[in-house]
């Protein structure tokens, strides 16, 4: 199995390049946003109330998004691997991923986080805003608003995967393209060294 994480602030661009990463390594794509999101255009009892933490910039409480997580990995069952997408957002929720894996008996392999400056965020979010749909990104208030939560409870994530020495981060401005090779650069490095350790073993 392979587990990645792709790390970042909103508008760095994981939704983007998840696309092209669960098709070129046939993962399952695991975006908490996207799950939410669907949630809520379902108007269903956990659509009805993560809106009112989703709409104000806020983090959907933990238990919620840890108990979807679980759900799609017993949905997946026989996945070759999982991309997670926008999920561990606070150090509880990778504590909480930690356990749910290991009672799979597998675990995460590598975190990238796409590093793109604060300007740039903004620009691309209030752009997003323009066509998405999505609440959270038409006001540059809500939009601040995310990039301070992120700071206050998403970053310690990065110090999680850190002390386990699965954390890389990658430039992540200019062409989708130049990215996505220097995500699949380090993916390729990280399998083939899964690969070898593998081969050691038989
Ligand atoms: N390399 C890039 N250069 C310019 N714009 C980008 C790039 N990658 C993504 N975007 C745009 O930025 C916005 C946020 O990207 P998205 O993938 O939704 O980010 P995230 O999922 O991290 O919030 C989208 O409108 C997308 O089209
Ligand atoms: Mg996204």
């Amino acid at each position: 199995m392979f587990n990645l994480i792709l790390f970042g602030p909103p508008g760095s661009g994981k939704g983007t390049q998840s696309d092209r990463l669960v098709e070129k390594y046939g993962l399952v794509h695991l975006s908490t946003g996207n799950l939410l999101r669907s949630e809520i255009a379902e108007k269903t009892p956990l659509g009805i109330e993560a809106k009112n933490f989703m709409d104000k910039g806020q983090l959907v409480p933990d238990e919620v998004v840890i108990g979807m997580i679980d759900n799609c990995l017993d949905q997946h069952k026989d996945a070759k691997g999982f991309l997670f997408d926008g999920f561990p957002r606070t150090a509880n929720q990778a504590k909480a991923l930690d356990k749910l894996l290991q009672l799979k008996k597998t675990a995460i392999h590598s975190v990238l986080a796409l590093d793109v400056s604060e300007e740039e965020l903004v620009k691309r979010l209030l752009e997003r805003g323009k066509t998405s749909g999505r609440s959270d990104d038409t006001s540059e208030e809500v939009i601040r608003k995310r990039f301070a939560v992120y700071k206050e409870e998403t970053a310690p994530v990065a110090d999680h995967y850190k002390a386990q020495h699965k954390f890389k981060t990658v430039p992540g401005e200019g062409s989708i393209d130049d990215i996505s090779n220097a995500l699949s650069a380090q993916i390729d490095k990280v399998l083939a060294r899964q690969r070898e350790e593998e081969e050691a073993l038989d």
